[in-house]
């Protein structure tokens, strides 16, 4: 199922994209003046195939999973927060409970990987394996898990659209999750530890520098291979990462635009982009976290965020709020007049800065 929809990932329509561009450059205002909301317009031509899209549905999905290597003692928090965290999310009082309510989008969260076995009324149920191993002394799981929770992920992602939602958002739950994503950056763009680990949780110089030797022996202990997208998921990666890049994959095949929250679901959207290139072309990059390495990811897939509010909370929170901009960018298309439709005089072509 992985493979089938990575093959089912198209190129973006250059005619809509073409027509978009078209009728923008017919709206009432001067050429390209509003920006990145232009430039949103029209990709989402391209990867919905129609010049004027509309949102009909919204849904962020947070896929949460547990890491062995908060054993190396990475985060400021204990593991039993995620789950913790879980709760709170479904009972709409986490940061996500709120912005995903304020944008007006259905939260769904998936246990793909916690420990603990108690089932939250809410969650939906996914589980892979009840957290990873630690990457610090072995691998997170193996080829198959990862697999296995990269579907978990299309599946969501599809089930969401099959719902009618067709803008979805990408957030991770996870204590210790931003030590595997550092060292997926790692592995990748081949930075050492201590170029691409951050604060996390804002731990401090002692933790900090706990966190950096864990990354470091992960990637001396397990090798993973940059060319090989599966196995650097599998032996640095973490279950719910697996799953935001699942959700990526399966929001591309359907040609459904994406948005990418902070630091984790950008590892994520690494490993979608290294199993599937094309799949890079549906992402949408909401805004930059504070956590140092974010722009060297974004770097690595050429995105350009939308906001930069300084957030580094992930579960989401910086995608949900960029939904409401994606949204501005297809009413811009939908209401707004052109030059003959308003009876605006034509601007001056031989004026115009080319
Ligand atoms: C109360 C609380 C709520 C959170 N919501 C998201 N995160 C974020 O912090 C974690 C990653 O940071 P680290 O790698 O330092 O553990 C993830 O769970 C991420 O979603 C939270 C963290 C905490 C403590
Ligand atoms: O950028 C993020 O998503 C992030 C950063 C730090 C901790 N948790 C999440």
């Amino acid at each position: 199922m992985l493979y089938q929809t990575i093959k089912q990932i198209g190129e973006l329509d250059r005619k809509a994209m073409e027509e978009a561009q078209k009728r923008l450059d017919s709206l009432i205002k001067p050429p390209g003046s509003l920006g990145v909301l232009e430039e949103i317009a029209v990709r989402l031509a391209g990867i919905t195939g129609k010049a004027k899209p509309r949102v009909q549905g919204k849904s962020v999905i947070v896929m949460a999973g547990d890491h062995g290597v908060v054993d190396e003692g990475v985060s400021v928090a204990p593991r039993e927060v995620t789950v913790q965290m879980m709760q709170a999310m479904v009972n709409g009082v986490a940061g996500i409970g709120v912005l995903a309510r304020h944008a007006a989008a259905r939260l769904v969260v998936v246990d793909v990987g916690v420990l603990t076995p108690v089932a939250l009324q809410g969650v939906v149920q996914r589980k892979v394996r009840a957290g990873t191993g630690n990457i610090a002394a072995g691998p997170a799981m193996s080829r198959d898990e990862a697999v296995q929770a990269l579907e978990v992920g299309i599946e969501v992602a599809q089930s969401e659209i099959d719902a009618g939602s067709n803008l979805l958002a990408t957030g991770d739950m996870g204590i210790g999750n931003t030590t595997p994503s550092s060292a997926i950056l790692a592995a990748f763009g081949g930075y050492t530890a201590e170029e691409a680990t951050g604060r996390g949780t804002m731990v401090n110089d002692e933790v900090m520098k706990l966190k950096i030797s864990a990354i470091a022996r992960a990637l001396a202990k397990n090798r993973p291979d940059p060319e090989d997208a599966l196995d650097v998921l599998a032996k640095v990666g973490g279950l719910e990462i697996a799953g935001l890049a699942g959700v990526i994959l399966g929001a591309a095949a359907r040609r459904t635009p994406v948005l990418i929250d902070g630091f984790i679901t950008t590892a994520a959207a690494l490993v979608a982009f290294k199993l599937q290139p094309k799949s890079r072309q549906y992402m949408i990059a909401s805004h930059l976290s504070g956590e140092q390495g974010h722009r060297l990811m974004l770097d690595l897939l050429d995105l350009r965020p939308v906001i930069h509010l300084q957030m580094r909370l992930g579960e989401g929170t910086g995608a949900a709020l960029t939904m409401s901009l994606v949204e501005a960018a297809t009413k811009i298309m939908r209401e707004m007049a052109s030059f003959d439709e308003a009876g605006v005089s034509d601007l001056e072509e031989d004026k115009i800065l080319k």
